[in-house]
């Protein structure tokens, strides 16, 4: 029996360096399998998918399931594209074909795109999700996330990867997590300690010597680092992570922390957990959400939770 569901896919053909166009053909052969007739949109240039999910959102019939086939920017661009209306009533679902996945690990998706497929079509019901909301005072704008926003070192790694020959080279090689270990050791010694006031639950402190301030809707942020292992997208919470500038060696001894969930028991690593977050900058930093570049610049961000049904 053919499906009476509507379902659009967003694809990406770019995302994880072509891996994106190179499932599409067997991704389209088991909906096809599954007798899913489907409405297909490429997109054509970066931030297109946000124009096309926000269309979407205007003018599909309600409980239209939009699957983005992509990366954590792709869902990222769909994802501020259905939140521009408020309360949308698209289902959101990802297959992830991109460098990073951390989307996928953080919700449990599989990062085969065949097997993550079969996943989502066994799920019945949408479930609500968290997603990270922010507005920027300085620049005066807003967006949302579903996977982080960093400020200092993690959004100099997105800056110096994306800009890095070799992404796309390990892409080929589906070794996008590589591209950016490669990134992070040169950034590492770039990226000089500035300082940052955060408020969280109506209190204000202050570091003076910060280097990576990270907020973040589930654990994972760089293609797999746990940064924040207890982090929940279903707590109506984000997390905040500030790490001080350390020397290169408790760096080191703080990133194999990290893998075994244990930083935050060190005197450099600072969390926060709150339904509301504020991080002012007074020096010019990199920014990143969901892996996207928001450029070098001071910041005064507040976060908050909103929400977006998924079938996952
Ligand atoms: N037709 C297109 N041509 C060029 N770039 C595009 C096109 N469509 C989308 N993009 C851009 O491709 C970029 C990369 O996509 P995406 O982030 O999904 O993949 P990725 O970077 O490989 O994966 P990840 O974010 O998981 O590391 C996005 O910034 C998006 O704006």
């Amino acid at each position: 029996m053919p499906s009476t569901k509507n379902y659009v896919v967003l694809l990406n053909e770019f995302a994880g360096g072509g891996q994106s166009k190179a499932a599409w053909p067997k991704l389209a052969q088991r909906l096809n399998q599954h007798l899913i007739n489907y409405q297909l949109y490429r997109t054509e240039y970066p931030g297109h998918a946000t124009k096309l999910a926000y269309k979407l959102a205007q003018e599909a019939p309600a409980d239209t399931i939009l699957i983005v086939v992509g990366g954590d920017g792709t869902l990222h661009e769909a994802l501020n594209g259905l939140q521009q209306i408020p309360k949308n009533t698209i289902i959101l679902a990802y297959i992830p074909c991109g460098s990073g996945n951390d989307f996928a690990r953080g919700a449990g998706i599989s990062r085969q795109p065949l097997t993550a497929l079969e996943q989502l079509l066994k799920v019945r019901q949408p479930r609500t999700f968290d997603v990270g909301h922010y507005q920027e005072a300085l620049a005066h704008e807003h967006g949302f996330f579903m996977n982080n926003i960093g400020i200092g070192f993690d959004a100099a790694v997105v800056h110096a990867t994306n800009r890095a020959p070799s992404k796309r080279y390990l892409n080929k090689y589906h070794l996008g997590s590589l591209a950016y270990i490669v990134s992070l050791v040169g950034t590492f010694f770039r990226q000089q300690a500035f300082p940052v006031k955060i408020t969280s639950q109506q209190t204000t402190t202050e570091f003076k010597r910060a280097f990576l301030v990270t907020t973040t809707n589930h654990p994972y942020f760089g293609g797999g680092v746990p940064i924040m292992p207890s982090a929940s997208m279903h707590d109506h919470k984000l997390d905040l992570v500030v790490m001080e500038r350390v020397n290169t060696l408790y760096f080191i001894f703080l990133f194999i922390m990290m893998f075994l969930h244990l930083h935050t028991h060190f005197k450099a690593v600072h969390h926060f957990k709150a339904e509301e977050l504020r991080i002012q900058t007074a020096s010019p930093e990199f920014g990143q959400a969901d892996g996207e570049n928001m450029g070098k610049r001071a910041f005064d961000i507040t976060f908050d939770v909103h929400h977006q049904r998924f079938l996952c």
